[in-house]
């Protein structure tokens, strides 16, 4: 099988090292360039078999920027997936490279596991072959876990309705895996092989999400410089994931029921029709009737979109699948963090069946992380799951226990308390304390990623994992 060759511009030669070393591992072809000249003209030159399937650029480089880089390659190669990576993650820069065509964005600082997964899944949507050997995110990644009668149910509904080309309406509360389910009906289906296209209509501003479903010409609007090809193009053939359907506008319901009932549509400021074959899965954790009912929800889209409907049972429903989940959650850490996974003793079990996970499985593998990252034996106690799930509440609620003077004055408890006991290192704890509570606060906020949650502290990757070091060894 072939390898997809992945180009990287970048006039910082650190990142364009770390990126490109962390491709090549996860067995891609890599060619660096340090600038939008030195790419156009590989590229100008390459033939076919050596043009790219798949190209990174950064924003702000000296000559051209990413941008112009990017307006350039859409005359060239208007299909190949571009991801345009920034520190500057500004709606401008954004929205700006979205217009221009990038298939992805990626803000700098980021995770290279994080980058290493998202070319994967981009060149994934775009039907390329993967690499050539699984990254280190491809691990089980992807796959649904559970054995619970509602599970097991669920299984035998994705067999049965992969092979239709019925339209499925998944829904569940946040975090119970509805985006895996509509992956798992792709995977599952005649479909497999072409593109699997997610869009979250809650995350796109509602002034982009009509070119971005279904593409728009040049001069189609105030800095459409190019033609840019919607989701369903990009979907075609394969499956189209619209998540958070409920938040979609009305007017674009409008459009998009049209879209649905034709199979054919203009691209925005377009004259030629576009007929596509593109089967819908979405997804909803509203009540879609009351939407309804509220004249939020058209209920005739209901209807063309939830032919079949596929419920996701909440996890406080099906805690007999909470071992098995932590297990495999709790491996994935490990392996990313290099060590042997930690076990559940059975009163860590026990905790975690009787909590009510309001965020689900979602809820579940961010705590299975901070376990994994802040537990300091090999084994977890229930005490570290009633410890984990505490500090979880306590940030969720939104109202910290204690204000600003608060903690000050918190602290100063503490310190006189440590004063009388005649503690020799006050200061030392001290400090070990606070870097603790921002870090696992901060991992807690980014879902576990590290370079993310030093990003959003201030403070550089290498402290981070440095402080991350338990620093005495216990036990
Ligand atoms: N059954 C499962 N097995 C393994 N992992 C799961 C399962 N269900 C959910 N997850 C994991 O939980 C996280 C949330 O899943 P997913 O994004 O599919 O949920 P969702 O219902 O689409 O959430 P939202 O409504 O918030 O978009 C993901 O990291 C996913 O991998």
């Amino acid at each position: 099988m072939s390898t997809a060759r992945i180009w990287i511009v970048d006039d910082d030669r650190s990142v364009r090292f770390v990126l490109a070393t962390a491709l090549r591992d996860a067995g891609y072809e890599v060619e660096q360039f340090e600038g939008s000249d030195s790419a156009l003209r590989a590229l100008a030159e390459a033939d076919a078999a050596a043009l790219p399937s798949l190209l990174f650029t950064d924003v702000r480089m000296p000559g051209d920027d990413g941008l112009v880089l990017l307006e350039r390659l859409k005359s060239r190669m208007p299909d190949l997936p571009v991801v345009v990576m920034s520190a500057y993650t500004d709606v401008a820069s954004t929205a700006g490279a979205f217009r221009g065509g990038a298939r992805e964005f990626l803000s700098k600082p980021f995770d290279l596991d994080e980058a290493v997964a998202l070319a994967a899944r981009t060149l994934a949507a775009v039907g390329e072959p993967a690499a050539a050997q699984a990254g280190p995110t491809g691990d089980a990644d992807g796959l649904l876990v559970g054995s619970s009668a509602p599970m097991r149910e669920l299984f035998r509904a994705i067999g049965r309705l992969a092979q239709a080309p019925l339209s499925v309406l998944v829904t569940g509360e946040t975090g119970t895996g509805k985006e895996l389910v509509a992956r798992a009906l792709h995977r599952e289906s005649p479909r497999a092989r072409k593109p699997f296209v997610a869009l979250n209509t809650a995350a796109i501003p509602a002034e982009l999400l009509e070119s971005e479903l279904f593409g728009h010409e040049a001069g189609a609007f105030t800095g459409a410089t190019r033609r840019h090809q919607g989701r369903f193009e990009q979907a075609d053939g394969g499956t189209l994931f619209l998540d958070e359907i409920g938040d979609m506008p009305l007017p674009l319901q409008t459009r998009l029921l049209r879209v649905l009932a034709e199979g054919e549509f203009f691209r925005v400021g377009g004259r030629e029709l576009i007929r596509v074959d593109v089967r819908v899965v979405a997804a909803t954790h509203q009540d879609l009737e009351q939407r309804v009912a509220d004249g939020r929800f058209r209920a005739d889209l209901l209807h063309r979109l939830d032919v079949v409907r596929l419920q996701l049972p909440p996890l406080r429903e099906r805690s007999g699948d909470v071992r098995e989940l932590a297990e495999r959650f709790l491996a994935g850490a490990a392996k990313r963090f290099g060590t042997a996974p930690k076990r559940l003793r059975p009163e860590a079990v026990e905790r975690m069946r009787a909590h009510n996970w309001p965020g689900n499985v979602r809820e579940l593998e961010n705590l299975c992380w901070r376990l994994a990252v802040f537990s300091a034996g090999d084994s977890i106690g229930g005490d570290e799951v009633q410890a984990a799930l505490g500090r979880r509440r306590h940030v969720a609620g939104g109202t910290p226990a204690t204000t600003d003077s608060g903690w000050t004055g918190a602290l100063q408890h503490w310190v006189r308390n440590r004063l009388e006991a005649g503690d020799p290192s006050i200061h030392a704890e001290a400090l070990e304390q606070f870097d603790r509570v921002l870090l696992e606060t901060a991992l807690e906020h980014t879902g576990g990623r590290r370079a993310e949650a030093a990003a959003r502290l201030g403070v550089g990757r290498n402290t981070l994992s440095r402080k991350l070091k338990p620093k005495r060894p216990r036990g």
